[in-house]
Formats: structure tokens, sequence, C-alpha cells
């Protein structure tokens, strides 16, 4: 239960002038329900193998006929993949609450947007988030905030950058839930923001703040942002190019020269070719090239997961250090920090507008 969704004056009343059996209808509200990814709900083999059918079965995610698609992913993919999965989940689990780091993250993101809320504008507005894939699902949210009297719902994909994969599948997935409302609410989704000023500047922010906590400035700073298939760019999907402009965007900001920010893309999946350069490989080749003090930031990720803090942290730290690498810094993801509540609050402001 969050903040600012405590239903306060929200008492269900029977209209005035309706007959003693008409139903009870709750007060107007406005629904905010960001969206993230999703996660497991433990480590062990059926957790992991759920969660990765549900989202490796997502055709926004792989895209290939499923006849030829489910034969591989229920034979031979889910055979091995939750193993390996799950142990690289055990190695960052949140053992207190026995939950994976992004959805701690976000149950503290939505804490704090709710109580930002809150203060701009009281009890009219329900705060609360769902998953793509696992639990809480989008369609017990979207549930929940009707039961509540929201006649209204601003739905939040929490990805900075629109990719089919990403905000375009949680979208989908928000309609899907809509379709089973008798009373379905007025809906509009927030685009995507990887150009809005106080993102760049939140992240901006965090660059600073790790540079200036470094006894030595480092020689380059690498965006890492999650990959997709090259074929989906060439097919239409703009990620790329969102990705490109949030890293000049995030340069102009900072007033640095181009030498020391670079672009790349991480968490290649598949034989196909992903998005390049791969980061795994571009660190090595960095520090190869003599730039043995490196910082990787990932702006892709609104909170970090297991693809920042294991991938990012653990796989690709060690691709660096093995080349040869001294010193790798990793910028942690924006998470709840102030600036990031205030950017995400204010893209949540502008689209609740004549809403509230
Ligand atoms: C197989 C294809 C995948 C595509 C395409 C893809 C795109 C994509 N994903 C994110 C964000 C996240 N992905 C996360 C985990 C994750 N991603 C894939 C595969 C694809 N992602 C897998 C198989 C996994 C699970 C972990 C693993 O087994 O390796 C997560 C983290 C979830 C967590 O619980 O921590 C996020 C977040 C973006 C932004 C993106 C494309 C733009
Ligand atoms: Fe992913
Ligand atoms: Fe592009």
């Amino acid at each position: 239960m969050f903040d600012a969704k405590s239903d306060g004056a929200a008492v269900a009343e029977r209209p005035h002038h309706a007959p003693a059996d008409h139903p009870a209808v709750k007060p107007a509200r406005v629904g905010v329900l960001l969206a993230n990814l999703g996660t497991p709900d433990a480590t062990d083999y059926w957790s992991m193998r759920r969660y990765l059918n549900e989202f490796l079965s997502d055709r926004r995610v792989i895209d290939y006929s499923p006849w030829i698609w489910q034969p591989l992913l229920q034979l031979i993919i889910l055979s091995k993949r939750p193993f390996s999965s799950g142990e690289a989940y055990r190695s960052i689990w949140n053992t207190e609450a026995d939950e994976s780091p992004l959805m701690t993250i976000t149950k503290d993101q939505t804490n704090a947007i709710a109580a930002t809320l809150k203060a701009r504008y009281g009890d009219d507005v329900r705060v609360d988030f769902c998953m793509r894939y696992g639990n809480p699902s989008t369609e017990s949210k979207v549930r929940e905030m009707v039961e509540a009297g929201c006649r209204k719902i601003l739905f939040f994909p929490l990805y900075p950058h629109y990719a089919g994969a990403t905000s375009a599948t949680a979208n989908d997935q928000f309609f899907r839930a809509l379709m089973k409302e008798k009373w379905q609410p007025v809906a509009r989704v927030v685009p995507p923001y990887y150009d809005e000023p106080a993102y760049i500047d939140a992240l901006a922010q965090s660059i600073e703040r790790a540079y200036a906590a470094k006894e030595n400035r480092p020689d380059i700073l690498v965006c890492s942002y999650h990959g997709v298939p090259k074929r989906y760019l060439e097919e239409g999907d703009p990620y790329h190019c969102q990705c490109q402009k949030t890293t000049r965007l995030l340069m102009e900001r900072l007033g640095w020269d181009k030498t020391e920010i670079k672009t790349t893309f991480q968490s290649r999946f598949g034989p196909e070719e992903w998005l390049q350069p791969y980061t795994v490989e571009e660190v090595a080749r960095l520090a190869e090239a003599g730039k043995k003090r490196i910082a990787v930031c990932a702006p892709a990720f609104s909170a970090d997961c297991i693809e920042t803090l294991e991938e990012i942290n653990e796989e690709i730290r060690e691709s660096f250090e093995e080349a040869g690498g001294e010193e790798f810094t990793y910028i942690p993801c924006l998470n709840d920090d102030t600036a990031h509540i205030e950017a995400l609050s204010g893209v949540i402001g502008e689209n609740l507008k004549g809403w509230l």
C-alpha cells in the first residue's frame, strides 16, 4: 500500500435518487500506474522458468514464428537458462526483503513518486506499480485501480527510450487489461522521456557526483544501453536513435568532448546480430587501447537490475580487467534519486494536464 493511494475520502456511496438496490459507486479519482519489466519471484528453477517463459514467449521481445521458436524455447532454452539466470539473480538478490533489486527499487520509486504527487494533488491521485511479466501483474493492478474508483488512468512504462520489446509490450498489456473492465477508465500512456531535460540533468548530476568522488578522473564514460536485434532498428524501431540522442544530450549537458563519452549496447541474446558496439567487447578494446580507467553508466534502465548489477558490474567489469583495465567504476542507475523522482514526477505532471 502506497502513501498517495490510501483511499481517504473514497467511500463508495449509492448515487442520489438511485433505487435502494443500485450498486454503490466510489468517488472518481485519477490513477497513475507505473510499469516495469518484471522479475522472478524467487531464484529456484521453477520460479525462473515461469518468469523466463512468460518473458521470452512475448512476440514483441522475440518475434520468430512460434512454430519455430516455442519448441526451441521449451525444450532447449528453458531447460538450461533458468539455472544460469537463477545463479546470476542469487548473486544480487535482496535477501532481507527476499526479492530482486528491481522489485525493491520499483517499490521505493513508487513510494517517492506517490509522496510527491500527494503533496501536489492531494488524495485525488492514486499511485501504484505493476510489472509486464510476473507479479504484480498489470491486470491485477488495473483491476485494483478501477475498484478504487479510478475513472482515468495514466500508464507510465518506466523506460526512458521507446522499444517495441519494452514500452510497446507494456502498453499492449495495459490495453488488454482494460478490455476486461465493464466500466473502462479513460486511458493515457506516457511517451518516452529520453530527451527530457530533467532526466538528462538527473543523469548528469549522478555522473558528476561519481566523478567528483574519484581520485583519478576516468579516461572515458561508457553509456551502456540494453541491446535489441539490429533487425528491429531496420524494421523501424527507433530505440537505437533515442539512445544515441540521450548520450549526445548528456555530453552537451556535461560540457564534454566526444572523446570522453561513448554509446554501447549490452545483453545480446541468441545468434542474430544485435545493436553494436557490444559493451563487453568495447570495454576490452578500450583497455587494450590504453584507457585504463573507465566509468560505465546504464541510462536505459530506470532501476538497477540483473542487467546492471550482475552483467555490467560483474561480467563486463571482468572483461575490462582481463584486457588490462585498471579501474572500473559502475555508476548506479537513477533509482529513487531525488532528481530522478522529480524528473519522473514532472513527466507525470505534464501528462496529467487537463485531468486534475
Ligand atoms: C531476448 C531478447 C531480449 C530483448 C529484445 C530485451 C530487450 C530489453 N530488455 C530491457 C530491460 C531489461 N531486461 C531485463 C532482463 C532480461 N532481458 C532478457 C532478454 C531481452 N531483453 C532476458 C532473457 C532477461 C532476464 C535475465 C536473463 O536471464 O538474462 C531486465 C532485468 C529484470 C530483472 O529482474 O532484474 C530489464 C530491466 C530493455 C530496456 C530492452 C530493450 C530496449
Ligand atoms: Fe532485457
Ligand atoms: Fe539510429
